[in-house]
């Protein structure tokens, strides 16, 4: 098999590959010699500098792995690679301390005028007076993305004794607290940082996340750091906000355009940049060579992906089982994650009956993109759904059993935290997917539209009343279908609807004498 490398790598990657297949090492290609070359190669081995496009990927008729020595994988089509079964896996641990490592190393720098001290005196000037700096003791940090690195610069941080404030959609207030980090909301972090730096991945979600709305809200000197991707930050209202002088200074590794040769950014002495180092220590460069040579040499040799990005292929036999289930999977993530009423930090995903004895990967997948949709909106794929769970510290358990109760196969979700749990389990009939139960209700649900679902005492005169309100809101009922439990007990009911149900007439229907809660459910 063939192997090419189109990137630099470490000799401790390159040795492990070259154990077991033809590596050809071809670094700076163009587009099209990459696209006539990677016909003949099973794996691709990248850093940033290789753009895997689209066209690079329908031309890549052998290729089984595209393997991203580093974290970021925002210069490979992802989506095209899934499609065409391709596995696209990163290495994210291997430089994790180095990028964090080089953004407090570029905060300091800020903050002290290293590099522009350091150009006067070797231009022969001894300027002491305008190189005077500030301590970063006692400054507040916010820290948006509080991930592998976010949380190591956090840590770090935290030994300068700065006072920390983070926004992460996906981070439980227990890993905030553990990482000394207050969470906040962005407009929060703007109104009181004296430091701002970014530590997501560039996603629709993050790009341009600081843009001339939270420059304005942000306090006058602020310094502003980007050692992630160019484009979290809109670079042009950076440039606006460093000419008013409401940013007092910009430390950044990365730009939308590299190398930015092109950037006004480059003009301002209180902007100091570093040509996209983060990664570039000694250390990180043989760990993330070393894990993605054996993630290569895994799936080339039959075996797994540990940090594949996008869903495992599966073969089209094993899909026609598979597909209702992925849908019931994903559905079920939808309503869990509409349903349960707090942050949660573990999610057990349970395979019961016939069901157990497949490979149920890609229904962990479906049922955590589902999920998690739910909480960050349309950018949540089956590629990124792994990733961003294990971002946001939430532990996903899935566990298998043959015996099955009432149907051949169930599958179940249930969403914890502490003692609060939210359990979905459902089933296929025919090829339709169908939820059995909501915590410990028993339930018979086709899932589709919008439902609302309420908790409800089993008594006279609850119902009722409960559609009265909605009827007098004019919102028709197309389905119903109540939870069986003793007279006098606790039981779900869920109504289909065919329009949507405001805030306020989901209220109304709670105040109904009977009803303990209702939510709405949209899929
Ligand atoms: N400069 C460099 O050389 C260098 C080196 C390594 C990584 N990176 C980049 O650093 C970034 C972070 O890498 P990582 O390994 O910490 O990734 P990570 O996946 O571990 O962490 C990213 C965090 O961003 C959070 N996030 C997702 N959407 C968000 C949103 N809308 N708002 C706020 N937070 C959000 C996620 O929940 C997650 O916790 C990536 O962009 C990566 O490519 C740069
Ligand atoms: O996402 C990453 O891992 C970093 O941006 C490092 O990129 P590099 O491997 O091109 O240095």
């Amino acid at each position: 098999m063939k192997v090419l490398v189109s990137d630099s790598l470490s000799n401790e990657g390159l040795e492990i590959l070259k154990e077991h297949f033809t590596v050809d090492v071809n670094t700076g290609l163009s587009e099209d010699e990459l696209v006539e070359k990677i016909g003949e190669y099973d794996a691709l081995v990248i850093r940033s500098g290789t753009q895997v496009t689209q066209r690079v990927i329908e031309a890549a008729d052998n290729l089984k792995i595209v393997g991203r020595a580093g974290v970021g994988v925002d210069n490979v089509d992802v989506d095209a690679a899934t499609k065409k079964g391709i596995i696209v896996a990163n290495a994210p641990e291997g430089n994790m301390i180095s990028a964090a490592e080089h953004t407090i190393g570029m905060m300091m720098a800020m903050s002290r005028n290293i590099p522009q001290a350091n150009a006067s005196l070797k231009g022969r000037e001894w300027k002491r007076n305008k190189f005077m700096g500030v301590e970063v003791k006692g400054k507040t940090l916010g820290i948006i993305g509080l991930g592998r690195i976010g949380s190591e610069v956090a840590k770090r941080a935290s030994g300068l004794e700065m006072n920390l404030m983070g926004y992460d959609p996906f981070i439980s207030e227990k890993r905030a607290m553990e990482l000394g980090v207050k969470l906040a909301t962005v407009n929060e972090i703007s109104k009181e940082a004296d430091y701002i730096t970014v530590h997501t991945p560039l996603i629709k979600e993050t790009r341009n996340i600081l843009d001339d709305e939270q420059f304005d809200l942000m306090k006058s000197g602020v310094r502003i750091l980007n050692c992630a991707r160019g484009g979290i930050i809109n670079e042009a209202a950076l440039v606006r906000a460093l000419e008013s002088g409401k940013v007092g200074g910009a430390a950044l590794d990365v730009f939308v355009e590299e190398p930015p040769f092109g950037s006004p950014l480059l003009n301002f002495d209180n902007v100091i940049v570093t040509p996209h180092l983060g990664a570039s220590t000694q250390e990180a460069q043989v760990n993330v060579a070393i894990d993605i040579a054996k993630e290569v040499v895994s799936v080339l040799t039959g075996g797994l992906a540990k940090n594949a990005i996008n869903i495992p292929s599966v073969k089209p036999e094993a899909m026609a089982v598979l597909a209702p289930y992925i849908r019931l999977a994903e559905l079920m993530g939808k309503i869990a994650g509409q349903l349960v009423d707090s942050n949660y930090e573990k999610v057990e995903i349970g395979y019961n009956g016939e069901i157990s004895g497949k490979d149920t990967r890609p229904l962990t997948v479906s049922a955590l993109k589902g999920l998690l949709e739910m909480a960050l909106g349309a950018g949540v794929n089956y590629v990124n759904a792994p990733a961003l769970a294990k971002s946001r510290q939430i532990a996903v358990v899935e566990s298998k059993s043959e015996s099955a109760e009432e149907y051949s196969s169930t599958v179940s979700i249930k969403l914890s935290s502490g003692e609060t749990a939210k359990l979905v389990a459902g089933t296929v009939v025919g090829d339709e997917p169908k939820i059995v139960s909501i915590d410990e209700d028993r339930v018979d649900i086709f899932p589709a539209g919008r439902m609302i679902f309420a908790k409800h005492i089993n008594k006279p005169n609850v119902i009722g009343p409960c559609c009265m309100v909605l009827g007098k809101n004019n919102i028709n009922i197309s389905g119903m279908q109540v939870g069986r439990s003793e007279v006098g007990g606790v039981t779900m009911m869920v109504l289909n609807v065919d329009t949507d149900v405001s805030d306020a007439i989901l209220d109304e229907v709670r105040q109904v004498p009977g009803i303990l809660n209702a939510k709405l459910v949209t899929l």
